[in-house]
């Protein structure tokens, strides 16, 4: 466990691609000060770089597959670390993409007093993203990819909600309403954490 982020309060927010986990977490600062980090946000911002790393990294987002997990935790620990003086506690949004992530990011980071589970149906979130993908710029928002990265977490992260759901710290919020609903029942979750 690193010191600096020894007593920080963390939030985990998970769902599949395209169920508003980046649009909850941006009222969840306006509302709570906390530090959103999101994990494509991050990656995306190395693959802008133009560094070598991020032509790599470029190429499997496009396929919908996951990045190595050293790269996405050393990405967010370091994000985390940054704040660490000014941080009200951390959303870290995408993350962990599977069981094993979330057992490394516990090693070197600490321990989540909540995961929020942002749920939709996965037809509202292929028209959401193809939606998005009018505009967003996003490689891959686009058919193909998109049918990957569902598959990809029906498969891989599904088994993370599992996985903390046995230690009682999920709540799930359904995410297939008006963005303001959704995040009253989001206020919730995090009002009731102490
Ligand atoms: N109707 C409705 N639309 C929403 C809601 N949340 C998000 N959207 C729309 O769905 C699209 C995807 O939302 P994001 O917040 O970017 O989703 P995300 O989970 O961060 O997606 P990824 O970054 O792909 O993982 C956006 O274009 C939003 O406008 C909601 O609660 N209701
Ligand atoms: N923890 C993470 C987060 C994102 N990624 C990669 O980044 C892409 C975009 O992530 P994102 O969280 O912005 O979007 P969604 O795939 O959830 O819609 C993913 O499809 C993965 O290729 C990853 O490999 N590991
Ligand atoms: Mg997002």
């Amino acid at each position: 466990m690193s010191d600096k982020l020894k007593d920080a309060k963390i939030i985990f927010v998970v769902g599949g691609p395209g169920s508003g986990k980046g649009t909850q977490c941006e009222k969840v600062v306006a509302k709570y000060g906390y530090t959103h980090l999101s994990s494509g946000d991050l990656l995306r911002a190395e693959v802008g770089s133009g560094s070598e790393r991020g032509k790599q990294l470029s190429a499997i987002m496009q396929r919908g597959e996951l990045v190595p997990l050293d790269t996405v935790l050393d990405m967010i620990k370091e994000a985390m670390i940054a704040k660490a003086d000014v941080s009200k506690g951390y959303l870290i949004d995408g993350y962990p993409r599977e069981v094993k992530q979330g057992e490394e990011f516990e090693k070197k980071i600490g321990a989540p007093s909540l995961l929020l589970y942002i749920d939709a149906k996965a037809e509202t979130m292929v028209s959401r993203l193809m939606k998005r993908g009018e505009t967003s710029g996003r490689a891959d928002d686009n058919e193909e990819t998109i049918k990957k990265r569902l598959d990809l977490y029906y498969k891989a992260t599904e088994p993370v909600i599992a996985f903390y759901e046995g230690r009682g710290i999920v709540r799930k919020i359904d995410s297939e309403g008006a963005v303001d609903v959704v995040f009253s029942n989001v206020a919730k979750a995090i009002d009731g954490l102490k």
